[in-house]
C-alpha cells in the first residue's frame, strides 16, 4: 500500500483495492443470468471521502457487497487494509463498518441493546462499549428512541440504529449503500457532517448516492458506475469542469452518454 501527500496530510493509497473485479449472476427461477459488475478496478485511499454513483441497476450495491466482504466476486480482486478477500474476511470485517439499507435489525431488542450486542461480538470491553454507544448515540441523535424496542421505531430512525451498529467498532475504513436513505434533512445533514468528520479523522468513507446535492457536499472524489463498468473516476473538482457552467447532474449524464437524447427529447 502505498501512501500519497495532500495538503500536508499523508493518505493511504489503495485501502481498498480493487483489481479486474468481475460479478455474474447465474439465471435462477426468479432471475436472468446478469454480469453486474464487470473487469472493474480502481483504488480507494484515506482522508477522503469518494462517492459512488450510478443510475438504478448499474452495479453499485453489487460492488459495495464485494469489498465489504459479505458477496464473492466470479473474478477478480479485492484487497481491503491489505487483507484479501474472502480468505482474510474475518480481519477485513474488523476494519469496515459496512451501512446497508438490507440490514434486518432484530426487533424485539432495543437500539441500545443491539448495540451492545454488536459490540460484545467485535470484543469491545464493557467500560469502552458503553461510551462508544453514549457517543454513537450523541453522533446520530438516537437519544429519544435508542431505549425503545426496534419493531416501534420508524424508518428513519431503525436507519440511525443501523448506522451506528455497523460504526460500533470504530473502524477505518466506512462503506455505506445510500446511508440517507429515508432520513430526513437533518439527519441527512448529520450523518454527512460525520462522515466529513471520519474523513478528516483520516479514515477511508465509500458511499453510495443518487444524490447530487450530496456529491456536491462530502465528495472529494467520485466514481461513476454505469453496466457494471467504470465510466469516470477522478476528483469532484474534474466532474465540475466537465459540468462547465452547468450542474453536476449535466455532467453526470454526459458521462453515462445519455445527456444528448435527454436534450433532445
Ligand atoms: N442476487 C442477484 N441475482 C441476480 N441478479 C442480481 C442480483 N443482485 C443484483 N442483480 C442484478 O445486478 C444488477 C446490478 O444490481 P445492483 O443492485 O448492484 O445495482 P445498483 O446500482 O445498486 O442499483 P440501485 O441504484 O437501484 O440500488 C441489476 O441488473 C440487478 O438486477
Amino acid at each position: 500500500m502505498g501512501a500519497c501527500t495532500a495538503g500536508g496530510v499523508v493518505h493511504d493509497v489503495g485501502v481498498i483495492s480493487l483489481s479486474h473485479v468481475t460479478k455474474q449472476f447465474q439465471a435462477t427461477r426468479k432471475a436472468d443470468a446478469c454480469e453486474a459488475v464487470r473487469d472493474v478496478s480502481f483504488d480507494v485511499e484515506s482522508g477522503k471521502v469518494t462517492c459512488l454513483l450510478g443510475p438504478n441497476g448499474s452495479g453499485k450495491t453489487t460492488l459495495l457487497r464485494m469489498l465489504a466482504g459479505v458477496m464473492t466476486p466470479t473474478a477478480g480482486e479485492v484487497v481491503v487494509a491489505g487483507h484479501r478477500l474472502p480468505g482474510e474476511l474475518a480481519e477485513v470485517q474488523r476494519v469496515v463498518g459496512f451501512v446497508t439499507g438490507s440490514t434486518r435489525l432484530y426487533g424485539k431488542l432495543t437500539g441500545r441493546e443491539i448495540l451492545r450486542y454488536f459490540g460484545k461480538l467485535h470484543g469491545i470491553e464493557r467500560k469502552p462499549l458503553t461510551a462508544r454507544i453514549a457517543e454513537l448515540i450523541g453522533l446520530l441523535d438516537l437519544g429519544e428512541f435508542i431505549d425503545k424496542r426496534v419493531d416501534t421505531l420508524s424508518m428513519g430512525m431503525r436507519q440511525r440504529v443501523s448506522i451506528a451498529r455497523a460504526l460500533i467498532h470504530d473502524p477505518r475504513v466506512v462503506v455505506l449503500d445510500e446511508p440517507t436513505a429515508g432520513l430526513d434533512i437533518l439527519s441527512s445533514r448529520a450523518l454527512m457532517d460525520l462522515m466529513l468528520s471520519l474523513r478528516d479523522q483520516g479514515r477511508t468513507v465509500l458511499c453510495s448516492t443518487h444524490l447530487m446535492g450530496e456529491v456536491s457536499l462530502i465528495a472529494d472524489r467520485v466514481v461513476i458506475i454505469h453496466e457494471g463498468t467504470i465510466r469516470f473516476d477522478g476528483e469532484l473538482t474534474e466532474l465540475y469542469e466537465k459540468a462547465g457552467d452547468r450542474n453536476l447532474e449535466h455532467a453526470f449524464l454526459e458521462v453515462l452518454g445519455i445527456e444528448k437524447k435527454e436534450v433532445q427529447a
